[in-house]
């Protein structure tokens, strides 16, 4: 195993181009490891995904890597790259940018809870992130802490949303499985409910609206040692609790967000696209230091010095040997 240092059960191209080190991650799906790329030794995290854990059928795994090579061409500053993807019989090998600063779960949970205006700056980019995911038709259903990732141990950092292909994947591996098989037995919602409604872009909404929560409160809104109702029962209901101690300086700006986000009925609840225009989010500080985050001016100037040279001057470019030259 990797381990013991043994690449061998490795894909040959990745193990040439990848050198794979020890694991910053683990989760239902694999484990996630702290990769180097040999040729320039940046760091990025490479996902180990094990097929048989979700028996995807031949059906499912085409789809599967369709999925992730649509996914590769999604571009936003909050959606974590997918570089490079690899597979073989039995794993896929996924590698992505490294986020530094890890989950944001155990950010808040080292924490107690984050400031307002770190719960602000986060939310904010989640939401751009999620809108832009809904722009292209994808739709996450799986947002929770250990998908949202940090750029840095500082409070202040760009965060991406991660995982928004794996649910979406094994939702497809679900359905088409049953579908698959022979329909006899079925019952009629399977081929009614799960196939026409499928899930609305709402579920995100909630879901963001779990994670504000989180963030704000730091702790979950919904959770079994809560009164004596199933977890199920409370989010069924739509019942949580703002514990004084914990959500006293919290603005109730904030609190309208989360609970306009944690309505049941998914036809009343806030959509992302009316929380943006929230008056919680109308911060021009925090939109700034958002935008900053997540458009460097860096990025543009290299950009920009990568054009041609503006017609009529000599395009100056430095030679190795630091002369200059037409
Ligand atoms: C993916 C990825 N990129 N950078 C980090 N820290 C990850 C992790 C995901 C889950 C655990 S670590």
């Amino acid at each position: 195993d990797l381990m013991s240092d043994d690449q061998s059960s490795l894909p040959r191209e990745l193990r040439e181009k990848y050198l794979l080190t020890r694991r910053i991650g683990t989760g239902v799906c694999g484990e996630v490891r702290l990769a180097f790329q040999r040729s320039t030794c940046r760091k990025v995290a490479v996902k180990i995904i094990n097929k048989k854990n979700f028996q995807s059928e031949g059906m499912a795994t085409r789809n599967a890597t369709t999925e992730i090579e649509i996914l590769q061409r999604v571009d936003h500053p909050c959606l974590i790259k997918t570089e490079d993807f690899y597979q073989t019989d039995d794993s896929y090998y996924i590698v992505l940018e490294l986020m530094e600063g890890g989950e944001l779960f155990h950010r808040v949970k080292s924490q107690q809870q984050l400031q307002e205006n770190v719960a602000k700056l986060y939310f904010y980019q989640m939401l751009s992130a999620v809108q832009y995911l809904h722009s292209n038709g994808i739709i996450h259903r799986d947002l929770k802490p250990e998908n949202i990732l940090l750029s840095s141990q500082e409070d202040v950092c760009l965060i991406k949303v991660t995982d928004f292909n794996q649910s979406r994947i094994l939702e497809e591996s679900v359905l088409m499985r049953t579908l698959c098989g022979t329909p006899s037995y079925l019952a009629p919602e399977v081929f009614t409910q799960a196939s026409t409604t499928g899930y609305s872009l709402a579920v995100d909404a909630w879901s963001l609206g779990v994670l504000l929560f989180v963030c704000l409160g730091g702790y979950p809104p919904f959770h079994e040692s809560f009164g004596d109702k199933s977890v199920t029962d409370q989010i069924i209901l739509g019942e949580f609790t703002m514990v004084p101690s914990k959500w006293r300086h919290v603005s109730d700006q904030a609190k309208d967000v989360v609970r306009r986000l944690l309505v049941v009925d998914p036809s009343k609840r806030m959509s992302i696209e009316a929380a943006l225009q929230h008056a919680w989010l109308q911060d021009q500080g925090m939109l700034e230091t958002a935008h900053r985050l997540m458009y460097p001016p860096g990025e543009d100037a290299a950009a920009v010095s990568m054009q041609e040279a503006p017609s009529g001057g000599p395009s100056k470019r430095k030679r190795g040997d630091g002369d200059e030259e037409d």
